[in-house]
């Protein structure tokens, strides 16, 4: 029989000798696994200062193998070996390298390996490397491992341009080295050796302009997304040209919008990794001589020059290609010139993947045949240095009082500058024929102030007045939401027309996104035009731009239908629109259409807004409770502005029941906020408006808030502003004063103060009815605002749900979500349409 304990003694053998040499056992363990792991880092830093040393002398290489004998020969590879110090290795680094030039199983038409280019590497200079310079983030070096990412867009209307996008997303690369270069880029990082760097090319995709939300793309570039981090972008847009109306017309709209937009940054998409434009035309129909052939092209590829960077940094990939579908004599056909322009793009793309550069200075990527960016910049800095304030040079004038004719050498009287506070009685008779001659014209064709405002999207009529598309209407037609002022009084934004009748003003706000263009003075010194002109050039002017708007993409049939009947009209824009002499003939003819009329003032003209007529609802803007914050906000011209305001706030009283007034709150965080309650409240006090709107300011990132010292940071979050809200409320309550919180519209950052005139029935009416204002003006007699109260306002607009209406379709901005709003939004920051009018 066996005995039964054998095992028992073997286990004790074995633990035994466990006990004995564990120590030595773990030693030895350890020091085989750092031996192992040291010879391996080893191994691979020996590749990478051989390749190195060997790209210095030897010409580019492909494919070279992990240790080549030829650098194993070579005497200064085994020296730089020698030198290495095992203790600055990254071996993080490292394996995250080879992890990602790993083949992409994903990658379809990928080949076996990644390919590897050795050789010329690029010197970057210390001056040109990412960082802060002049205190902006330059952006123009990519350094690390990205995937790029073209992104061919098209238009085409008779589709031509559409085969040619097609084939060029099927070409791209084919011809030279297969689908999408996969680069393993050998890049020395601060002087060390580093491991191989991965940059591959992700199969193109192709959109067509008029299927794609423009502002996912061009206002800002995709957003990097969990799934997309470390994708850069080249933009390639492929586009026909016409004289007439076509799909180009509204994204060249949409692109010189983009940058003259006062929210946005002037190149919101400088973190493009680059673009390149390609159009096709017909030179023998509209040749180049007239400016016509490939014009839609040329600017195209001028505002995407601007909105990279314009001449401080463009991201200009390749210069803009033309294809002529019909060339005379020996001229390249378009098949041709498009190759050719794909080949040398290719290039330029592959260059920039490897060296993570655009190559040459920002100043030679600017464009010379799309029309000069610099000569363009520098008309917008002269543009901005025209603005003369007219009082600042008013001592500078020699006081004339009579002028030579020299065709028939009588003398004249000198111009009389009318002045803009006598009565409008006075006013309409200096503004009569006899002197309209020597008058000049507020905003002359030819001047500079008119070709910035018309690149701003504004219509120009007649001398001094302008129309523009607000981004709400836009937003309304593609059933997309009205402004504010469809949940506080009932106004769809798509009926709306924003205007002005006087471009001019006689302040110069911290936050006016009139991007310091418009002319200021403090009298009319102008042409006066009729005011019927004016009224049927503002209409025209509206209706035509809406017209453009055909081929945007979500335009609803019946929104873009009814477009074409204006309903209201926002006199506010620019300017100050009761500085034009004949406003209550305006305003006439404006009711006389069933036009209803919102009129904002900015409060320094107290004779002309005594003078005013009826309007539907009447605005003064209070960007201030004190004359201190007023004179640093509103930088008016008037010596006597805290006067002129005061006084206009006993008129707004006067008028509050024959007029449904309202005051309009801009809260500037830093400027107008934090102690402001009680001085709001006693000016509430004192002019008993009938609403107090209130809004957080809009970023506007001009010159002149900057100048200020205006930054985001003055922009109040949502929350802010409602808080603001409530504690101006409390304090109207305390002092006994009928006011409460009536409606919101978070969208747009604004909330409704009301008197409780318009809490009829336990419920809030400050909704209008149009129709029975239109009807009380019919009949002659003076009427209060309350006898044109509309219905109940909706639950959705009241105070605490959010004021967006239900059956619009809300929409966020690629890479914003609701939260931006949920979250408390910084007003004019979070979401796509957040600025609003006057
Ligand atoms: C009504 C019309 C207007 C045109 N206007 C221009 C023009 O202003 N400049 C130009 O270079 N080509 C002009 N063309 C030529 C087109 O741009 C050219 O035929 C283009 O290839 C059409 O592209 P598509 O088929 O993609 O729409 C025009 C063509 C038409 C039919
Ligand atoms: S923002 Fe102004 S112009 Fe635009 S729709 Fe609203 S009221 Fe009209």
């Amino acid at each position: 029989m066996a005995s039964p304990n054998p095992p028992s003694s073997w286990t004790t053998l074995v633990l035994d000798a466990w006990h004995e040499h564990r120590i030595a056992i773990f030693v030895s363990a350890l020091a085989t696994v750092a031996l192992f792991r040291l010879y391996s880092s080893l191994r691979r830093l020996l590749y990478q200062e051989t390749k190195s040393i060997d790209s210095l002398s030897a010409k580019p290489k492909l494919d070279a193998p992990f240790l080549s004998a030829e650098s194993e020969k070579n005497p200064a590879a085994k020296t730089a070996v020698s030198r290495l110090d095992p203790s600055e290795v990254d071996i993080e680094r490292i394996s995250r390298s080879v992890k990602q030039s790993a083949p992409n199983p994903s990658a379809g038409k990928a080949k076996a390996g990644p390919k590897r280019i050795a050789g010329k590497k690029p010197q970057i200079s210390p001056s040109r490397r990412p960082g802060k310079q002049n205190g902006r983030v330059a952006t123009d070096i990519h350094e690390g491992d990205f995937d790029v990412q073209v992104l061919i867009f098209y238009s085409s209307l008779t589709g031509s341009t559409a085969q040619y996008a097609k084939d060029l997303k099927e070409s791209l690369f084919s011809a030279t080295e297969g689908p999408y270069p996969k680069l393993s880029i050998e890049t020395p990082s601060n002087g060390l050796p580093a491991a191989p760097i991965s940059r591959n090319f992700l199969p193109a995709q192709l959109y067509n302009l008029e299927e794609i939300e423009l502002d996912d793309y061009f206002i800002s570039p995709p957003k990097a997304e969990e799934d997309v981090k470390g994708v850069k972008y080249i933009y390639l847009v492929v586009t026909p040209s016409y004289e007439t109306d076509s799909p180009v017309a509204p994204f060249l709209e949409h692109l010189q919008e983009t940058h003259h937009d006062f929210r946005i940054d002037t190149a919101p998409l400088r973190s493009l990794a680059g673009f390149s434009v390609f159009g096709f035309g017909d030179s023998s129909e509209w040749p180049s001589s007239e400016g016509k052939f490939c014009q839609d092209a040329i600017n195209v590829d001028k505002w995407l020059g601007k909105l990279t960077g314009g001449r401080s940094g463009s991201r200009r990939l390749f210069p803009l290609g033309m294809g002529d579908m019909n060339p005379s004599g020996e001229g390249p056909g378009a098949d041709e010139s498009f190759k050719e322009w794909r080949i040398h793009l290719e290039e330029a793309m592959r260059e920039y993947a490897e060296t993570g550069s655009l190559g040459g200075s920002p100043e030679s990527r600017t464009a010379v045949e799309s029309g000069d960016e610099d000569s363009e910049l520098e008309d917008e800095d002269a543009e901005a240095e025209d603005v003369v304030d007219l009082e600042d040079i008013s001592g500078m004038i020699p006081k004339k009082t009579s002028r030579k004719d020299d065709s028939t050498g009588t003398v004249k009287p000198a111009p009389l500058p009318i002045d803009f506070t006598t009565p409008a009685g006075k006013l309409a008779l200096a503004a009569g024929e006899g002197q309209a001659e020597h008058r000049k014209e507020m905003v002359p064709k030819d001047g500079v102030t008119y070709s910035a405002l018309t690149k701003q999207g504004y219509t120009i009529v007649g001398s001094h007045s302008g129309v523009k598309i607000c981004r709400w209407t836009k937003s309304a037609l593609r059933g997309r939401g009205s402004c504010y002022k469809f949940s506080f009084y009932g106004i769809r934004s798509h009926l709306c027309m924003e205007t002005t009748p006087s471009l001019s003003c006689s302040n110069k706000c911290v936050f006016c996104w009139r991007h310091g263009t418009n002319p200021v003075g403090t009298t009319w010194r102008w042409k006066v035009d009729a005011p019927d002109v004016i009224f049927r050039g503002v209409v025209e002017g509206h209706y035509r731009k809406i017209k453009m708007l055909k081929g945007v993409p979500g335009v609803r049939a019946d929104r873009f239908a009814e477009a074409f009947r204006i309903r209201h009209c926002a006199l506010s824009l620019v300017g100050e629109p009761i500085f034009y002499p004949y406003i209550n003939e305006f305003l006439a003819l404006l009711h006389g259409s069933k036009i209803s009329s919102f009129l904002v003032c900015n409060a320094q003209h107290p004779a002309q807004l005594r003078a005013l007529g009826p309007v539907t609802q009447l605005y003064v803007s209070i960007d201030a409770s004190n004359r201190d914050s007023l004179k640093r906000i509103d930088r008016p011209l008037h010596r006597d502005f805290w006067e002129r305001f005061q006084e206009c706030m006993d008129i707004i009283r006067e008028k509050r029941d024959v007029q449904r007034t309202v005051f309009r709150l801009t809260l500037v965080k830093g400027f107008n906020v934090e102690d402001e309650v009680q001085g709001y409240a006693d000016l509430v006090e004192r002019a008993l408006p009938n609403f107090v709107e209130v809004k957080g300011v809009t970023y506007c990132g001009t010159s002149t808030a900057a100048d200020a010292g205006l930054t985001m940071g003055n922009v109040p979050f949502y929350e802010e502003v409602a808080d603001f809200v409530v504690r101006l409320d409390k304090e109207l309550t305390r002092r006994g004063l009928e006011y409460g919180i009536a409606a919101e519209h978070a969208h747009s950052c604004c909330i409704l103060i009301a008197s409780k005139r318009f809490h009829v029935n336990g419920k809030w009416h400050t909704l209008i009815d149009y129709e029975k204002f239109f009807k009380l003006l019919e009949e002659g007699r003076e009427f209060s605002p309350v006898e044109y109260i509309g219905e109940a306002n909706p639950e959705w607009a009241l105070f605490g749900n959010g004021g967006f209406n239900p059956e619009d379709e809300r929409v966020y901005r690629k890479g914003k979500g609701p939260k931006a709003v949920a979250a408390g939004g910084a007003c004019g920051a979070g979401e796509e349409e957040s600025g609003g009018c006057g």
